[in-house]
């Protein structure tokens, strides 16, 4: 049996403790529960104790010898980060693309004329499962070393049934081989393949009748996600997508109004979607519906700082009672990057937010935009031992000092394997 931890005695221990039924609305999302010089005691990859020093070296007094000591003094010590929108398996780049953009070319535009995802699903489709493991395992690998310990991933670059499987296979894989947690999102309705555009409906009804089923007859995935859109789906076809996912147990996310108002929100909410995402348009009925639905705001500073738009307006959703979570859309054309810590001082800088809303947005309201946080997404006793231990003295430093990666150590599933900012790969 591996020896017990003992987190020793943070600066700063932010819990989100009591938070794990439903995701963090309004006033709440600013509540981080945090417990001065406390410390935490892991055994057998779960949480143990949660609690000041004192404590707990007084109820683990006879076992301290035996516990490896993890020394957080005067550091931040949080929730495992998670990142609940990812694009993570492609395989290709787009950086020609980047230049037309700076000279003004539109994404859709770029997209329009065979570029942009059509370009990541030519590169894709071409790249086999052991390239698209090996590529996503360099992202990932990144990922950890910011402290993200679990991460949903789309499939959507493969747009035919069996480019499909094999990004969801190769995330699947991922998840088994890597220390990072995967939660797999069928994504096949992420754009009409360029030679399918006179027949839309057609294409719908492939994902309908030959994806959906298949996927989750393989159990590759858990949720369904639609690029709901102008000039890709239609909200029409984004509602037949999402239900017939639902008839095989995929749960419906969305990506909305993310460049046009498009009635996306409004869906989600009809549907009682997990999540809508990117809402950089949405609509004041869009916000009243989602607040009223419990659908959560992923949001995505990422894009908009990237294609250089507005960004979507976190306080005014958590004004209206939306929970909101935030995350890097990693992915090769809109927001090539894995650094949610960026995320976390644009959800500040750019979107409203306070440093607390922000970290709560990256871990326990993230965490139920993947349905996830009966596991992990806060400090509690019986949650798996996912942390992190961040070099600043409390949370406010993790959004305040901005460019830098601040963390230190990682521990998934009470296994170290980020220390003093190195990765530790065990045998
Ligand atoms: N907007 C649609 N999908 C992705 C971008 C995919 C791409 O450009 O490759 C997103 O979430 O931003």
């Amino acid at each position: 049996m591996d020896r017990p931890i003992y987190i020793r005695e943070a600066a700063e221990l932010v819990t989100l403790a009591g938070s794990s039924e439903r995701p963090l609305t309004g006033a709440k999302m600013g509540e981080l529960n945090t417990i001065e010089d406390g410390s935490v005691w892991i055994e057998d990859g779960i949480i143990q104790a949660v609690d000041r020093d004192a404590v707990i070296r007084e109820k683990y007094g006879s076992r301290l010898e035996d516990a490896r000591e993890v020394d957080a003094r005067g550091r931040l010590v949080t929730p495992g980060l998670v990142d609940p929108h990812t694009h993570l398996v492609f395989a290709g780049s787009r950086e020609a693309e980047f230049d037309m953009r700076l000279k003004g070319r539109s994404y859709m535009d770029i997209m329009a004329a065979g570029g942009g995802i059509h370009a990541t699903t030519r590169a894709t489709q071409h790249a086999s499962k052991e390239q698209l493991i090996e590529e996503s395992t360099r992202r990932l690998d990144r990922f950890l070393l910011q402290g993200v310990t679990t991460l949903e991933a789309k499939s959507g670059y493969g747009l035919s049934l069996m480019h499909e499987l094999k990004q969801l296979e190769a995330a699947q894989e991922l998840d088994g081989q890597h220390p990072i947690d995967l939660v797999s999102t069928f994504m096949g309705a992420h754009a009409i393949p360029v030679d399918r555009r006179e027949q839309p409906d057609r294409f719908v009804d492939e994902v309908i009748h030959e994806m959906i089923p298949e996927v989750a007859r393989r159990k590759l995935a858990e949720f369904n996600d639609v690029f709901c859109e102008k000039g890709v789906f239609t909200p029409e076809q984004s509602r037949r997508i999402l239900e017939a996912g639902l008839e095989h147990g995929l749960l419906p996310k969305i990506h909305a109004d993310e460049i046009e108002p498009y009635g996306g929100a409004e869906l989600a909410a009809s549907l009682n979607a997990v999540s809508a995402d990117h809402l950089l348009k949405v609509s004041d009925e869009g916000i009243a519906a989602m607040a009223e639905a419990g659908v959560i705001a992923v949001l995505l500073p990422g894009t908009a700082f990237f294609l250089m738009t507005d960004t979507a307006d976190g306080r005014r959703l958590i004004d209206a009672g939306v929970p909101v979570a935030l995350s890097t859309d990693c992915n090769p054309g809109s927001s090539p990057t894995v650094s949610l810590s960026l995320m976390m001082n644009l959800g500040c800088l750019r979107m409203g937010m306070t440093p607390a809303e922000v970290l709560t947005a990256v871990t326990i309201n993230a965490a139920h935009a993947i349905r996830r946080a009966d596991r992990i997404g806060s400090l509690e006793v019986g949650k798996q031992a996912d942390l992190v231990i961040h070099d600043v003295a409390d949370h406010r430093g993790l959004q305040y000092h901005f460019g830098s990666n601040h963390t230190h150590t990682v521990i998934k599933k009470g296994t170290v394997v980020v220390e003093a900012g190195s990765r530790i790969h065990h045998p």
